[in-house]
C-alpha cells in the first residue's frame, strides 16, 4: 500500500500526478479554519505533508503520529515548529535557490518603485491630473550610485547585491551573522554592524528569516538611525520590522518611504494605514510569484517529499540531524 500524504495547496496536474505515483494523496486546497477539523483527522494516518501557508505548530503535530516528512513550498519555514519536528525525527524540507533570483528582482522592483514613486505618479496620471510636464512635487530620488544596505547576505541578499553592484553601480554594505567572502570579492561589498548599515544606507533592504533574534530587529530605535532620505525595503518576513514603529516613522517623514512585500499579519487589512501612505508601496507577498518560479518551487517541494519518504535526502533539508 502507498503511504498517505496530505497536500494543502493546488498543484499543476503533472506535479500532482508525480505525487500520486508514490503516494495516496489526501487533498486540501489550503488550510482554513473551516477545514481544520478534517485536516487534523486526515493527519492521523499521514506520513507526509506538503503545501504552503498555515501554522504547523505543536498542536497540529500532536495529531500526526505517523508523520515522517514535511515539505513546504517556500524557502521560509518560520511557520513550522521545527524543534518539535526534530525531536520527533520528522524531516523538514524547503525550497531554497529556485526562487532566489525572482525574489531579488522583486526587491529591485520595490527599490525602483519607491524611489521613483512609480505607483503614486502612475495613479496621478491615470486620474486625469497630467496637464503638462510634471513639477518637482512629483520628482523622486535616484537609485544608481546610492548605497544599498543589505540585512541578511544569504542567497537572496547575494542576488540583490549582484543587481545593485553590476546594474546600478551601487556601493554595497551589509550585515549578517558573519561576513560573506563571495559578497566581498564579487561585489566589493563591505561587512558592517547594524548601526553603521542603518546610518549609511540609502536603501535598507531586509532579507532575513524570521527567528527569535530577528523579531522586531527594526523598531523605533533603528528607524531613528536611518537617514531622512532613506527607504526601507522588507521582503524577508513582516515581523522582522515593528510595523507600528514603521508607520510612525513614515507619517512623521523620519524616513523617505518603504517598499514592503511582507507584513506582521497577512493578508494586510484593507484599512491598514500602510495602504494610505503615499510613500509606501505595499505588495501582497509576491516576492516569488511568477509562473516559472512558482512552478519550480512546487516541483522542488514535490521532489523533496518523494526523496524524504522514499530515498536519501542530501539537499534542501532544514533539520539534517534527523536523517539516519
Ligand atoms: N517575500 C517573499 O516572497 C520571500 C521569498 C523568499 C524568501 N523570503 C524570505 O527571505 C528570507 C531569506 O531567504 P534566503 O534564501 O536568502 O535565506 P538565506 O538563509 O540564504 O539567507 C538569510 C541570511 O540571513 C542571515 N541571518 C539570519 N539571522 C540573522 C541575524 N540575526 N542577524 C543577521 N543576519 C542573520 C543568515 O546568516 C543568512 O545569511 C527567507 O527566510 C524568507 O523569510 C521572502
Ligand atoms: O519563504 C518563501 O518562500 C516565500 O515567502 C513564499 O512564502
Amino acid at each position: 500500500m502507498k503511504p498517505s500524504i496530505i497536500l494543502y495547496k493546488i498543484l499543476p496536474d503533472d506535479l500532482l500526478a508525480r505525487l500520486e505515483q508514490h503516494f495516496t494523496v489526501l487533498p486540501f486546497n489550503r488550510l482554513t479554519s473551516e477545514n481544520r477539523q478534517d485536516f487534523l483527522l486526515a493527519l492521523k494516518q499521514a506520513q507526509g505533508l506538503i503545501g504552503s501557508g498555515g501554522q504547523i505548530d505543536k498542536s497540529v503535530l500532536d495529531c500526526a503520529p505517523a508523520l515522517k516528512a514535511v515539505s513546504t513550498i517556500s524557502v521560509g519555514y518560520d511557520n513550522f515548529d521545527v524543534q518539535t519536528m526534530t525531536e520527533r525525527g520528522i524531516i523538514m524540507m524547503h525550497t531554497p535557490t529556485v526562487l532566489t533570483e525572482t525574489v531579488a528582482d522583486t526587491v529591485m522592483a520595490l527599490i525602483l518603485s519607491t524611489a521613483r514613486r512609480v505607483v503614486e505618479v502612475a495613479e496621478w496620471a491615470k486620474s486625469g491630473q497630467w496637464k503638462g510636464s510634471v513639477g518637482s512635487e512629483l520628482f523622486g530620488l535616484d537609485v544608481h550610485h546610492k548605497t544599498i544596505g543589505i540585512l541578511g547576505m544569504g542567497r537572496i541578499g547575494l542576488a540583490l547585491a549582484q543587481r545593485a553592484h553590476g546594474g546600478f553601480n551601487m556601493p554595497v554594505i551589509y550585515n549578517d551573522r558573519q561576513p560573506n567572502p563571495e559578497a566581498n570579492s564579487r561585489f566589493n561589498a563591505r561587512f558592517c554592524d547594524l548601526d553603521t548599515l542603518l546610518a549609511e544606507s540609502d536603501f535598507v533592504c531586509v532579507s532575513l528569516p524570521l527567528t527569535e533574534q530577528t523579531h522586531h530587529l527594526i523598531s523605533d530605535e533603528q528607524l531613528a538611525k536611518m537617514k531622512p532620505s532613506a527607504i526601507l525595503i522588507n521582503t524577508g518576513r513582516g515581523p522582522v520590522v515593528d510595523e507600528a514603529a514603521l508607520i510612525k516613522a513614515l507619517k512623521q517623514k523620519r524616513i523617505y518611504g518603504a517598499g514592503l512585500d511582507v507584513f506582521e499579519k497577512e493578508p494586510l487589512s484593507a484599512d491598514s494605514e500602510l495602504f494610505r501612505l503615499p510613500n509606501v508601496v505595499a505588495l501582497p507577498h509576491i516576492g516569488s510569484a511568477t509562473h516559472e518560479t512558482r512552478y519550480n518551487m512546487a516541483a522542488c517541494a514535490v521532489d523533496n517529499l518523494i526523496t524524504a519518504l522514499t530515498g536519501k535526502v542530501t539537499v534542501n533539508c532544514v533539520n539534517p540531524q534527523v536523517i539516519k
